[in-house]
């Protein structure tokens, strides 16, 4: 493993480096539960951004099988997504029944995780349009955020302590397409139309709001992601790798296998 810090703003960027995407997704766990453990020993609750992708289901998976998973006082963790394809709900693509299988369903059903707590973005069994779910995703997220919270710019959601993200070869992170029209959303929340990868509908977090999170950790694994990683972290224009634009308050920290890290390993 190496690591190196740089200092993009606005926190701290630090770059880890596994052998491989099984490792990867081993110690992603494990710094997510040590993180959580360390978050409730100082504040409650906790909130946690969840991202689909193989690399972030295999993690989900890791934590699931991680002897630490009763150490968490799990009836004070929030579970939020950064993207969701707009897809029926139970839909085997969609990340929330990826997540669920890998993890969730296991948390509420043996270490008190509050089903209330576990937050999906609706699709087409509840809402008509990504628009919608997208609307509504906003106004759920206000209604869990604190006073502290409040953004004139209208931003107001939770702040997350963690906001995992997966990378695309072509540099996205949750829905947010090289030069496509969702990079320029406002607010929270966007819906997504025309998506380059299937799904064509999405409901995604904008900017704004993944830029609100504590801490922003990008996993990614695969020579084909080293192209785009290299180009974040020398930080590329947004539009060309909307990765470079996906950064923390305190911290960012980009979680690599060797073949995603290519030349800056
Ligand atoms: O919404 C999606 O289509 C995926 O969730 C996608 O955004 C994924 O997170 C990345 O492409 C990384 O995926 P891998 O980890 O499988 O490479």
């Amino acid at each position: 493993m190496s690591q190196s810090a740089a200092g993009p703003t606005p926190g701290v960027r630090l770059v880890v480096v596994h052998p491989d995407k099984e490792v990867l997704a081993q110690a992603t766990a494990a710094r997510l539960l040590t993180r959580v453990l360390d978050v409730q020993s100082v504040r409650s609750p906790v909130h946690v951004v969840l991202t689909g992708g193989s690399v972030g289901i295999a993690t989900l998976a890791a934590v699931a099988a991680s002897p630490l998973v009763p150490a968490v006082d799990w009836s004070s963790v929030h579970l939020w997504w950064g993207d969701e394809r707009f897809l029926p709900d139970g839909d085997p693509d969609r990340n929330e029944t990826q997540a669920r299988e890998a993890l969730l369903d296991g948390l509420v059903a043996e270490h008190g995780l509050p089903e209330a707590n576990v937050h999906p973005m609706a699709g087409p069994t509840s809402v008509a349009t990504s628009e919608e779910g997208a609307t509504d995703y906003a106004t759920l997220l206000r209604g869990h955020a604190g006073e502290q919270d409040e953004d004139p710019e209208g931003v107001t959601v939770p702040a997350f302590d963690v906001l995992l993200l997966g990378m695309g070869p072509d540099g996205h992170v949750a829905s947010l397409f090289p030069g496509h029209e969702g990079l320029a959303a406002q607010g929270t929340t966007t819906g997504v139309h025309g998506s380059p990868k299937p799904p064509p509908e999405r409901v995604s977090l904008t900017f704004d709001a993944i830029r609100s999170a504590r801490e922003v950790w990008i996993v990614a694994a695969g020579a084909e992601k080293a192209e785009q990683v290299a180009a974040a972290l020398a930080d590329g224009p947004v539009t060309e790798v909307p990765a470079a634009g996906a950064v923390g308050q305190a911290r960012t920290l980009w979680l690599l296998d060797v073949e995603a890290a290519g030349a800056h390993a």
